[in-house]
């Protein structure tokens, strides 16, 4: 099998001091094949944000292994960092910037070129075009969702993080947006890891599904496998059944089966 675009051996991130420690992600790994769209799942503090900073660079992990597309990111992650991109609520562009300036902005520094052709090509994708003009302060949670996906797929990555992706749009324009990530993906053979607390999104969007609790992956699987295992009908009844700790059937718990989602 080819090699994994992301392999993350035992990474664990741990916050605090001695005396009040809070392990936000605890010895987790798996790995994803190219083209894979992976679901991060898990309830609130689960370990999700924490797990994608992680990926991203932004947080170093206390201990563990990050390679992206083949590239140790604790060592060299400046060489695979423009071939890949986020969005997340949680990271806000400037406000007083119009979306043009702040794609423009982003667009200088990933080093594409033809920014401005590129800046009119992702607005157009995205339906942002008409609020080029705006500064980004002004456009409501649902319009900044879109400018900060346009902004993710400017340098069109080849591994996409997105911390809920949909969230604050209304049910019109996340289906639209899926449906953007879908053909994204199909077009390109991007590999995409979003977080999201949406189960129909997941399952709708995911090949595989990693469930977090604690910091921990305690299950995953294709949504088919999942459905299977926990003998349910939908994945947000799989996710309350792992949420309230009740196990599959039989299972073995995932945490012991570390590592085996792509090799
Ligand atoms: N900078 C920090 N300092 C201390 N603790 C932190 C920090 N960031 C996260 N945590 C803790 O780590 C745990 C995991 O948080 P994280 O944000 O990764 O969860 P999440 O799964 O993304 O949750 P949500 O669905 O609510 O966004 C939580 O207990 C959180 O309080």
């Amino acid at each position: 099998m080819s090699q994994p675009v992301i392999k993350v051996d035992h990474l664990t991130k741990r916050f605090g001091d001695a005396a009040s420690p809070v392990t936000a992600v605890n010895d987790i790994s798996f790995a994803v094949p190219a083209g894979t769209v992976v679901g991060l799942l898990g309830g609130n503090g689960a370990g999700k944000t924490t797990t994608i900073s992680m990926l991203l660079g932004l947080l170093l992990p206390t201990s563990g292994a990050i390679r992206m597309l083949g590239e140790d990111m604790l060592r060299h992650r400046h060489r695979v960092l423009t071939r890949m991109n986020f969005s997340s609520p949680y990271v806000d562009l400037p406000h007083r910037l119009t979306v043009a300036e702040n794609l423009t902005v982003y667009g200088h520094l990933y080093g594409i070129p033809g920014v401005r052709r590129r800046v009119a090509e992702i607005a157009e994708a995205l339906d942002v075009t008409r609020f080029l003009k705006k500064p980004v302060g002004q456009l409501s949670a649902g319009q900044k969702t879109r400018v900060a996906l346009a902004k993710a797929l400017l340098n069109k990555p080849e591994v996409l993080l997105l911390d809920e992706p949909t969230a604050s749009l209304d049910p019109d324009t996340a289906d639209w947006i899926r449906t953007y990530l879908e053909t994204y993906r199909d077009r390109t053979g991007a590999t995409i890891l979003l977080a999201s607390h949406n189960m129909l999104e997941v399952e709708r969007l995911c090949g595989l599904v990693l469930m977090m609790r604690g910091g921990v992956i305690v299950d995953r699987g294709t949504p088919a496998d999942l459905l299977e295992r926990y003998g349910r009908d939908t994945l947000e009844d799989v996710f309350l059944d792992i949420a309230r700790d009740r196990r599959s059937g039989g299972a073995e718990p995932a945490a012991d089966r570390v590592g085996d989602a792509a090799e």
